[in-house]
């Protein structure tokens, strides 16, 4: 490398950082959907509720009129001086917004624009006040007192009333932004909020409303890493974890003795558990992604099966239904719904044994028939060939049937339907015999 070269590139790299600059904030605007426009509030001892999408002006004296005179921080103490803060406020604990910066995706953008996605582990948002700024008010210059050592920064919410002036002015390095927040709310009629997200360090101020209310909710931004004194959730108390907890052991102790016995599945087999709660899906769901929706009971099951090294999978299980129920052992177990579009020929299950993935389970679990019940010859229980031993450690529960409708052929087409029920399946392995020849 020539002296010129490095000396041009080293100087053409000092510029670039010199110039480096990103925007301080975060801004744009966001629908108030149904459900996201409504705020209750105290008043006295009474509850009202202001709409923001209809919001007329008695309504918003009203609200004015629940507030307190807003006070901000100078040298540790909150003072109250009209002269540099003329607003209303009112504290988080008085009202409830249906409004929530999550769950309009504002976060998302915060994170992304702001944060830049590094090495944080998240900013948690914090609901800070609620400001109404009425003809005359304003807030002179200031920077946000930290509220806590984690807090980097700062959201306005404007909610959609009509007002004049009232524009959050932010300065920084020398250049300022100015968000005309009034217009923009007249220019989309009324039906959006407009949010400006900012950091802690960046002055910023509230110029006059002229005319109308400004009502504002404004949020603290915190920083949660590894180290940050905030805990990102608090921790649940004691007694609701270790019940799931205890739940696991008394199952993993009372399973792996089970396993362990050579006279329990010798060849292997299936082990499987109804489940006992009820999900949503139809016979579109895709049956593995159920898996992530288990609760209570079923998460130990899974739990329990995971912790043992078991292979389990959620299955669909079907068993012929015209069987008298005692012999009602063979079991079919699926990936997937069956379904189908043609006509179903020698019976559904063999159908579904033909078309899909299944596993054939014989029931050991159920009770043999009785000495004194009469069995025909031909209501034997047959055994599929391929057969699996399998036991019901907890019986299907019919609480996540599913109606799967198919065409069967007879002399005439008719509509049938089987019932299936979807449960967890847990495979049980055990070493080949050793071959001798
Ligand atoms: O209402 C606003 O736009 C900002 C108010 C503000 O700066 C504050 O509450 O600290
Ligand atoms: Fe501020």
């Amino acid at each position: 490398m020539t002296e010129a070269t490095a000396a041009i590139s080293t100087e053409d790299t000092i510029k670039v950082f010199a110039d480096v600059n990103l925007p301080p904030y975060f801004t744009g605007s966001i629908p108030l959907s149904y459900g996201a426009s409504k705020l209750f509030y105290e008043a006295g001892d009474r509850t009202e509720v202001i709409d923001f999408l209809n919001a007329a002006e008695p309504q918003l004296a009203a609200l004015a009129a629940a507030c307190q005179p807003a006070s901000f921080g100078l040298a540790q103490r909150d003072v109250i001086d009209e002269s540099y803060r003329k607003a209303l406020k009112m504290d988080s604990s008085q009202f409830a917004a249906q409004f929530s910066p999550l769950s309009s995706g504002i976060m998302k953008g915060i994170r992304k624009a702001l944060f830049g996605n590094q090495t944080i582990e998240d900013i948690k948002v914090e609901l800070y006040k609620l400001n109404v700024y009425g003809p005359g008010s304003f807030f002179k210059p200031h920077v946000d007192t930290p509220r806590g050592a984690n807090m980097v920064g700062s959201l306005v919410v404007v909610l959609p009333t009509e007002h004049e002036g009232g524009s959050l002015l932010i300065r920084h390095r020398e250049e300022e932004f100015s968000f005309d927040s009034a217009d923009a709310i007249k220019k989309d009629g009324l039906r959006q909020a407009h949010f400006v997200a900012f950091y802690s360090d960046v002055e910023h101020e509230v110029s006059v409303v002229t005319s109308g209310f400004r009502v504002t909710l404004t949020y603290n931004l915190h920083l949660i890493t590894p180290n940050s004194s905030i805990a990102p959730e608090p921790n649940p108390p004691e007694l609701s974890t270790a019940g799931f907890k205890e739940i696991c052991e008394g199952l993993k102790a009372s399973l792996l003795p089970l396993l362990a016995s050579p006279t329990f599945l010798p060849d292997g087999g299936l082990i499987g558990f109804g489940l006992t709660h009820k999900y949503p899906f139809t016979i579109h769901t895709e049956i593995s992604t159920i898996k992530d929706y288990l609760k209570g009971t079923d998460v130990a099951f899974a739990k329990v099966c995971g912790d043992l090294g078991l292979n389990f999978a959620l299955k669909a299980a079907y068993y012929e239904s015209d069987n008298y129920s005692h012999l009602a052992k063979t079991w079919i177990l699926v990936d997937e719904f069956p379904r189908f579009g043609e006509e179903v020929e020698g019976g559904f299950i063999n159908a579904v044994i033909e078309k899909y993935h299944t596993q054939i389970a014989f029931d050991m679990s159920r009770e043999p028939p009785r000495k004194d019940e009469k069995i025909y010859e031909d209501e034997e229980p047959e055994v599929h060939p391929n057969a699996r031993p399998t036991f019901w450690l907890k019986p299907p529960t019919a609480r996540n049937e599913v109606e799967t409708p198919y065409i069967s052929y007879g002399n005439e087409a008719s509509m049938d339907y089987m019932y299936g029920d979807v449960c967890l399946v847990a495979e049980v392995r055990r070493k080949a015999p050793v071959q001798t020849s």
